[in-house]
């Protein structure tokens, strides 16, 4: 479980304080498919981006699985980080010069999981999100909705327990949008993951248990 307890966030600016966050209360059940909403610039990254150990926060309380993130230094949030979270984003971000089977790959040789093991843990992440036969391909020879199926094999390739996704439909057009929301939906269900979503799109929002609205950095 996530919980987080009158979280604040607040960044310096040029421009003076911006506060992020205000007083985020939130509790989050394993398993739950959560939507965050709002207008453009109330705080859902921001949110995202603490819940996730991106980044601070300077006020309340963050428990993941009762341990508080407050407590770690930038190393154990570091290593939490790629034990707990699976991360997509809304520009993909596949490493152009590598084949959709290295990107997926990719996290594994941090990990340092030996070569042989590659294979035997991509192919049938690939095979379950019916993209295996792009494994040589290139990220430029790739469609949007393809080049974010193959960012969520990444995001899943060290079995994370929470996936978190900021706007993971925002490049897509109508149609790759909902075959990627559906794909989420499915690997939440059937791999049993707690998936947190950023979209500004309600009928994207609808396939979660639950919406969280937010307004100027607080939740309404
Ligand atoms: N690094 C930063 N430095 C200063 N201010 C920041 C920084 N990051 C975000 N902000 C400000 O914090 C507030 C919340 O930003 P955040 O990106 O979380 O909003 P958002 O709801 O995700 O917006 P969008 O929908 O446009 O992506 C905004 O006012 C933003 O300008």
């Amino acid at each position: 479980m996530l919980e987080l307890k009158q979280v604040k966030k607040t960044y310096q600016s040029n421009l003076g304080k911006v506060e992020a966050l205000r007083d985020i209360s939130l509790k989050i059940q394993d398993g739950e498919f959560i939507a965050v909403m709002g207008k453009s610039g109330c705080g859902k990254s921001t949110l995202l981006n603490v819940i996730g150990c991106m980044d601070t926060y300077d006020g309340g309380e963050y428990r993941i699985e009762g341990k508080s993130a407050e407590a770690l230094n930038r190393k154990s949030r570091a290593l939490l980080r790629r034990e707990k979270f699976g991360f997509i984003f809304q520009a993909f971000y596949l490493l152009p010069e590598c084949s959709v089977f290295r990107n997926v790959a990719l996290p594994l040789k941090y990990r340092k999981v030996s070569r042989k093991q590659h294979r035997d843990i991509v192919m049938p992440l690939l095979e379950g999100l019916g993209i295996a036969e792009l494994e040589k391909r290139m990220p430029h020879e790739l469609s949007g909705g393809e080049q974010q199926r193959v960012a969520i094999a990444r995001s899943l390739v060290n079995d994370p327990k929470i996936l978190l996704a900021d706007e993971p439909t925002g490049n897509l057009d109508n149609e790759n949008s909902e075959a990627v929301i559906e794909l989420l939906a499915r690997v939440r269900e059937t791999l049993h993951k707690t998936l947190i979503l950023v979209t500004h799109d309600v009928k994207i929002a609808s396939y979660a248990d639950r919406i969280v609205e937010m307004r100027d950095g607080q939740i309404l």
